[in-house]
């Protein structure tokens, strides 16, 4: 809401804002943590290896996890409670937050998708109260996790 105050009414972001809104990015990265949109993908096998006493072929194709890898207590105490504060300071360990994945073939819309999330937060907050018309909706994953209803909600103006 600071930066909300700071702006006159028809005053737009810009990028120093982006930067300052780190509050709001804790909030995102922990719903992204919760309801990650990508599931987790596929990788093919280059060489053999051993993982956790099994043995992994070379030619097998295996899945990483992104859901299960951010509701591993072993890297989120409490895993289902929401609580933003997890990404302040150094935030999570290198690989265990990884709604974008990771290494080499990592999500290069990222920043993009970081942008529009703060932008479309800001404009949002700023300019409404809403209500949910449905209280506890349910979510389907279809693929990717989605309000069934599509999340009807009312806007009140400020
Ligand atoms: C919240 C939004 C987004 C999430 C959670 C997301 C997540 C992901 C994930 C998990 C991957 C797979 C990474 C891997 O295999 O290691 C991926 C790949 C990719 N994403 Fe995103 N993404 C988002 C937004 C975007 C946007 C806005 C763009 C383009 C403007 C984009 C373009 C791509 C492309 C082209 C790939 C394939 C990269 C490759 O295989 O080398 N994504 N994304």
């Amino acid at each position: 809401m600071d930066i909300a105050k700071s702006k006159g009414p028809d005053e737009l972001l810009n990028w120093e804002d982006i930067q300052k809104m780190k509050l709001s990015w804790n909030v995102a990265c922990e719903v992204l943590r919760l309801a990650p949109p990508v599931q987790g993908a596929f990788r093919d096998v280059l060489t053999d290896f051993m993982y956790e006493g099994f043995y992994i072929p070379k030619g097998w194709k295996i899945y990483w996890s992104t859901h299960s890898t951010h509701k591993n207590p072993e890297y989120f105490s409490e895993p289902y409670k929401f609580d933003p504060s997890r990404f302040e300071g150094r935030g999570p360990a290198p690989y265990t937050f990884v709604p974008f994945g990771g290494g080499p073939r990592m999500c290069p819309g990222k920043e993009y998708a970081r942008l529009e999330i703060l932008v479309f937060m800001h404009n949002l907050v700023k300019r409404f109260k809403w209500e949910k018309l449905i209280p506890n909706e349910k979510i389907v994953v279809n693929p990717m996790p989605i309000p069934e209803k599509g999340l009807p909600i009312q806007l009140f103006p400020y």
